[in-house]
């Protein structure tokens, strides 16, 4: 397992992904829904970089803009010295699944029912690479092979529903692996399935990130899923991040008071005393249609002031990052 201390947080130029001042707006019929309001971040070759935050705060929208999935409006993504903010679809499609790809919640979502297992595999292993057939059918075992799938030549044969939920999460991580990407963005990965084969999953994923060395995005709501796979952690609240630091540094000492309201309601068993019920924040997130002027969490913060109706400064040291008046 790693931890925090092991990669180098990233200077600019050794970033493999930056991503600077992204926006994000889902144009509707009446309104306009501003999802991601000025997102930074950069990814270091091999880290996990883990985004967190509670339902409908862009996290999802982030990870389908790294892809060129969203109707970006403002800002920049570059991967391995790419601009992907500037490219076409064709050339953009050609990007996805070769240099960065995606795992979701539900694999059965992103697997199609009426093909078998290997029939997919193999196409996606074509579409992106000149291997012939017989190479692309052994390329596909051998990946079976590598996300912990023993039988591969049956497993092949299989149709997705003949698969347990974490075997179907195991063929979408090798499919996703199998052009050797430089980032894997994974959203909400583990979600759909039991807690046991959670824990397998998250520990797959870190295991061929070392040995693929592959940098990944990891997009969860729940803070504790991270805890052991991230180096560092971003907070995200209504579009955009609160809260930046190494992931020990963060649950050592969390800064934004959002952050701290996320950690104290998750379960601890040296925190909770018997029958008492788990902490949970007041108050419920801004609509993304209507944010409001400075501090969107401000509504639901105990330290907020006048000052917070004006935008939060940045403050930037020691590897972290937040965005709140308390640190002015
Ligand atoms: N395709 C879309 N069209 C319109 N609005 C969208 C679309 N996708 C997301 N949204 C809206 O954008 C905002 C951010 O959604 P997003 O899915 O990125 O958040 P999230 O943090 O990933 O939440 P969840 O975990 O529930 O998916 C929400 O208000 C959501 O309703």
């Amino acid at each position: 397992m790693n931890t925090a201390a092991e990669i180098e947080l990233p200077e600019n130029d050794t970033a493999v992904l930056t991503v600077r001042d992204l926006v994000v707006r889902y144009d509707m019929d009446e309104a306009s829904i501003h999802a991601v309001n000025g997102v930074t971040f950069d990814l270091a070759p091999r880290e996990t970089y883990a985004i967190v935050g509670e339902s409908g705060c862009g996290k999802s929208t982030v990870a389908l803009s790294l892809l060129g999935l969203t109707p970006i409006v403002g800002g920049e993504i570059v991967l391995d010295s790419a601009r992907l903010t500037e490219m076409g679809r064709a050339e953009m499609a050609r990007v996805r699944g070769h240099k960065i790809a995606m795992i979701f919640q539900e694999p059965m979502t992103s697997l199609n029912p009426v093909l078998t297992v290997g029939y997919q595999l193999i196409e996606a292993i074509r579409l992106h690479t000149s291997m012939g057939k017989r190479a692309a059918r052994e390329h596909a075992a051998k990946m079976l092979g590598r996300v912990g799938m023993s039988d591969a030549e049956r497993r092949l044969r299989q149709y997705p529903h003949e698969l347990s939920g974490g075997m179907r999460q195991r063929v979408m991580i090798a499919m996703a692996l199998s052009c050797n990407p430089a980032v894997l963005v994974a959203d909400e990965p583990t979600t759909a399935l039991d807690v046991t084969v959670q824990a397998q999953i998250l520990a797959l994923i870190d295991q061929l990130r070392e040995e693929f060395g592959t940098a990944v995005v990891l997009i969860t709501h729940d803070i504790g899923v991270v805890a052991e796979t991230a180096n560092r952690i971003a907070v995200m609240y209504a579009g955009r991040i609160v809260e930046e630091a190494p992931t020990a540094a963060l649950f050592a000492d969390p800064r934004h008071p959002y952050t701290r309201g996320l950690l104290a309601s998750v379960p601890r068993v040296d925190r909770v005393p018997d029958g008492q019920p788990m902490p949970t924040m007041e108050g419920s997130a801004p609509s993304m249609r209507q944010l409001p002027e400075g501090c969107p969490f401000r509504a639901r913060c105990s330290h907020s002031t006048e000052k917070c109706e004006t935008d939060p400064p940045v403050r930037v040291g020691e590897g972290r990052m937040v965005r709140c008046w308390l640190y002015e």
